[in-house]
């Protein structure tokens, strides 16, 4: 993808666009259905190795490592699933809950709780390249985990019920699914930040 024509003063400059870097193919379809062509970038599929803890801290982490790679302006995300009778848990792990239990294991493991409620959270961090502090920018969906309904083709989309709807996130039309999810709301401070910056607007400044 060409690079982003900018101007510093009256002179032209030419920055690269930011490179969305993730090993998982259905999250960059969806970013780049959300993002559309409000944000100049292109993407890098790489698995990167991912810090434990706050979350938060997990994607600053994640966006550094990117950043150090590709030695320029990079985007990653990291998405949870937080229980709220688990006090969020399994949050930022639930990619390994998800995949040694199945979407049968994970209703399992509220069995012996009333309280099925849940929230998706997507965490974007964007760091301007290997030396900048990375910034991050949070979405949440409510909802609650019930069993399995709907196409098997995304994490778990079948056993997320967003709040006000009928569908699981995986029944539910992809449209419908990105107006509302977490991944959405996060991108949409993440294309407030950049048209206050004047990315693609002619500016010199990236943050
Ligand atoms: O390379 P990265 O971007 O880290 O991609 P990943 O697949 O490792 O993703 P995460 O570390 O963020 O782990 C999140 C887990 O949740 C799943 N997931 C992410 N977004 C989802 C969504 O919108 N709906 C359902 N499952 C999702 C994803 O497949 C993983 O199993
Ligand atoms: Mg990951």
């Amino acid at each position: 993808m060409a690079a982003t024509r900018l101007m510093a003063g009256s002179v032209p400059v030419k920055l690269p666009p930011v490179t969305f870097v993730t090993g998982n193919a259905k999250k960059l379809e969806e970013v780049k259905v959300i993002l559309g062509q409000s944000i100049p970038f292109q993407s890098l599929k790489l698995d990167l190795p991912e810090l434990q803890g706050d979350p938060e801290d997990i994607a600053k982490e994640k966006a550094r490592l990117a950043a150090k790679q590709v030695k320029g302006p990079v985007l990653v995300e990291d998405t949870c699933l937080c229980f709220n009778a688990l006090k969020g848990l399994p949050g930022p792990y639930i990619k390994w809950f998800l995949q040694k239990l199945g979407h049968e294991g994970l209703n399992n493991m509220l069995m012996a709780y009333e309280d099925k409620s849940a929230y998706a959270m997507c965490i974007f961090s964007l760091a301007i390249g290997p030396n900048s502090e990375p910034i991050t920018f949070v979405g949440k969906t409510p909802g609650k985990i019930v069993p399995a309904r709907g196409p098997n083709d995304f994490g778990w989309d079948p056993v997320f019920q967003p709040d006000g709807y009928e569908q699981t996130y995986a029944e539910m039309p992809k449209e419908e699914k990105n107006k509302i999810s977490h991944r959405s709301r996060a991108l949409a401070l993440v294309k407030s930040h950049f048209s206050e910056a004047g990315i693609g607007l002619e500016t010199d400044e990236w943050t």
